[in-house]
């Protein structure tokens, strides 16, 4: 029997015939099975997402940065109101918004944008106490409620909020800027009439070149501002 023979065979024939089928049909197999694997992960992931996205919902949370909600902060704002009232503490609040980030969206994609805010969460997040409460305010702003804090002290967190934006990696190739406003609790004023002195100071902020601070005094800040001045 000889090579040649044996290569012509009908038998030879069909032996390679066999082998092409099952290995194509092996192929085949392959590639439904990982097909289903993947689309089985996608399906996981995407249930973990909604899952995480309907944990927010539920505990209040903003559901891009996990931060407080603003309705919740609200909540959280008038209960600290009525406490500071009845043991005589000061409450500031201070309202942080990202400079420019209409153009961070533009330059970059929205998705960084988003990574910009979370990133500016984290960080107002570690740099502020458990008792204070944050919240994503609207766009690129956010809204902080610190009880037992003065107008000075507020706008002290807030110069570090600004300062530290500013030396933060929060974009691969260049730098952010926040500008801050901060606005102290006088009496009987109300929690809208606050964030809106504190939002005025923000909007006096970014007219006056934005990446700074300031804070709204009201006649009773002035007030104790001047006796603290004379010793009164
Ligand atoms: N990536 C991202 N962008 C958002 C989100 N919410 C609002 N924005 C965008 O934030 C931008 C808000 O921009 P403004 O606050 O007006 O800021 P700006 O005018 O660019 O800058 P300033 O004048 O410095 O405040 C808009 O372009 C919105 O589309 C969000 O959840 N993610």
């Amino acid at each position: 029997m000889n090579a040649q023979w044996l290569f012509s065979s009908p038998a030879f024939t069909s032996l390679l015939l066999v082998i092409l089928v099952l290995a194509c049909t092996g192929c085949l197999v392959l590639f439904y099975r990982t097909r289903a694997l993947i689309l089985q992960r996608d399906e996981a992931n995407s249930a973990a997402e909604m899952s995480l996205i309907q944990l927010r919902k539920a505990t209040h949370l903003d559901q891009l940065t996990g931060l407080l909600s603003r309705q919740r902060l609200t909540e959280i704002a008038q209960a600290e109101i009525t406490r500071s009232r009845r043991y005589g503490h000061p409450l500031s609040v201070v309202c942080m918004d990202i400079d420019h980030f209409n153009q961070i969206n533009r330059d970059h994609s929205d998705k960084v944008g988003d990574a910009v805010l979370t990133g500016l969460a984290r960080m107002a997040q570690a740099m502020t106490r458990q008792s204070d409460a944050i919240c994503r305010w609207n766009g690129g702003a956010f809204l902080l409620v610190l009880p037992h804090t003065s107008l000075e002290q507020a706008l002290e967190l807030g110069e570090k909020l600004r300062r530290q934006t500013s030396e933060a990696e929060l974009l691969v190739d260049n730098r952010i800027s926040v500008s801050v406003g901060a606005a102290s609790l006088s009496s009987k004023e109300s929690f809208e009439s606050l964030t809106r002195r504190a939002e005025n100071a923000l909007q006096q902020a970014k007219s006056e070149g934005r990446n700074c601070s300031l804070g709204h005094h009201s006649a009773e800040d002035a007030h104790h501002l001047n006796a603290q001045f004379t010793g009164s």
